[in-house]
C-alpha cells in the first residue's frame, strides 16, 4: 500500500509554438495527452500562458476567504451536488474546507458569491478569480481538443454545453507527525478537472491497486488534468477515470483550486460511433449527465466505491458490439 516513487508520471509541457492545430508539435502533444489519459487518467500539464502572479494572488485571496465568519460561508449553498461550502467534517475530512462557485467563467456568478462573503462584494477578488477561472476553462478546452484529435474525431463528437465549477479548498496541516487524509479516494464526476495547487504537495494518484503516487515538485506553472467518469464513458472505456486522494503531512496548510467541467442539464453522454466496433463493443448506455451527477451524491451510490459508480449506473452487460 506504499507510495510508489519509481513510476514515471507524465509531465507534458504545452509550449505556445506547439499549440497550432495540425502542426507536428500539436500532433505530438495529442498523442502524449491520449497516452497519459489512457494509462493514468491524469497528467501534469505545464502551461505558462496562465501567469504565476494571478495564481499566487488567487491563493492569497483564498487565505482571506477562509477567514470569513462561518455564518457567511454557510450562505454558499446550491441544489446541485458538490457546488457549495463544505466545512471540516468526518464525512470528507476534518482537514478539509472548500467553497464552490458554479458557472465561474461568468463574472456575475463570482460577483454573487463574493457578495455573500463580503459586504462590499470585493471587486478585486472577483476580477482575479474570474481571470483564473476563464483561463483554466480555456486550458481544459484545449485538452479536450487534443483528445478529440488524437482519436481522429471531429469536434462535434464532444460538443456539449457545460459550465465551469471552481472549488477553492484549504487542507489544514495534520497534527504534528501525522499522515492524514485530506480528501478520501475518489474518481471525479464531472467530465474533467484541472487542479492548481499552491506549492504544498498532497495529491496522490492510484497507479495500481492500492499503490499511490504522490505528485510532488509540480512546477509553478503546472496544473493536473484529471479524466472524470463521464469522459471515460464517452471514450467507451479507453480513457481512465483514475482514483485520487489528498494526503496531508508536515506542518503547512495546503491550498488548491480545481476547475470542473460540468455539463448543463439535459446533456446526454454518448460514445461517438467511431469508438465502437467489434474489438471495442459499447460498454455504457447513453445517459443523462445530471442524472448520473445526482446519483453519485445519493445514498444508493454510497454502496459502491467511487470508481464503481459509473459501472453501477451506466454499464451495459453484456457489452453491445457494432
Ligand atoms: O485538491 C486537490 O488537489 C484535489 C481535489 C480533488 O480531487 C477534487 O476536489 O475532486
Ligand atoms: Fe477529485
Amino acid at each position: 500500500m506504499g507510495v510508489n516513487a519509481e513510476i514515471e508520471y507524465p509531465v507534458i509541457e504545452f509550449r505556445s509554438s506547439d499549440l497550432k492545430r495540425g502542426t507536428d508539435g500539436w500532433n505530438c502533444l495529442c498523442k502524449r495527452v491520449r497516452e497519459a489519459c489512457e494509462t493514468f487518467g491524469s497528467f501534469e500539464v505545464v502551461y505558462e500562458k496562465i501567469s504565476t502572479e494571478v495564481r499566487e494572488e488567487v491563493f492569497r485571496l483564498i487565505k482571506e476567504l477562509v477567514e470569513v465568519p462561518v455564518e457567511r460561508k454557510q450562505k454558499n449553498v446550491s441544489p446541485v451536488p458538490f457546488h457549495g461550502w463544505v466545512g471540516s467534517s468526518p464525512q470528507i475530512s476534518l482537514l478539509y474546507e472548500g467553497f464552490g462557485v458554479g458557472d465561474a467563467s461568468n463574472y456575475d456568478s463570482i460577483k454573487s458569491f463574493a457578495q455573500l462573503m463580503w459586504p462590499d462584494g470585493y471587486p478585486h477578488f472577483c476580477d482575479i478569480v474570474y481571470t483564473l477561472a476563464t483561463q483554466m476553462e480555456e486550458l481544459n478546452k484545449l485538452i479536450w481538443l487534443m483528445i478529440i484529435d488524437s482519436y481522429g474525431l471531429g469536434e462535434e463528437s464532444l460538443k456539449m454545453s457545460y459550465t465551469t465549477l471552481i472549488r477553492m479548498v484549504k487542507y489544514m496541516a495534520p497534527p504534528s507527525g501525522k499522515f492524514e487524509s485530506g480528501l478520501f479516494p475518489h474518481t471525479d464526476k464531472p467530465i474533467s478537472t484541472l487542479i492548481c495547487e499552491d506549492k504544498i504537495s498532497g495529491l496522490e494518484i492510484e497507479v495500481k491497486d492500492g499503490q499511490w503516487l504522490r505528485l510532488s515538485n509540480l512546477s509553478p506553472s503546472s496544473f493536473v488534468f484529471m479524466v472524470g467518469d463521464p469522459f471515460k464513458a464517452w471514450s467507451n472505456g479507453r480513457l481512465k477515470s483514475g482514483m485520487h486522494r489528498v494526503m496531508m503531512s508536515g506542518d503547512k496548510d495546503r491550498y488548491s483550486i480545481a476547475a470542473f467541467a460540468v455539463p448543463n442539464k439535459g446533456t446526454i453522454i454518448k460514445a461517438p460511433k467511431e469508438l465502437i466496433d467489434d474489438q471495442h463493443p459499447q460498454l455504457y448506455k447513453d445517459f443523462d449527465f445530471m442524472e448520473y451527477f445526482f446519483f453519485t451524491a445519493s445514498d444508493i451510490a454510497k454502496r459502491f466505491n467511487s470508481n464503481q459508480q459509473i459501472d453501477a449506473f451506466a454499464a451495459l452487460s453484456p457489452p453491445i458490439s457494432n
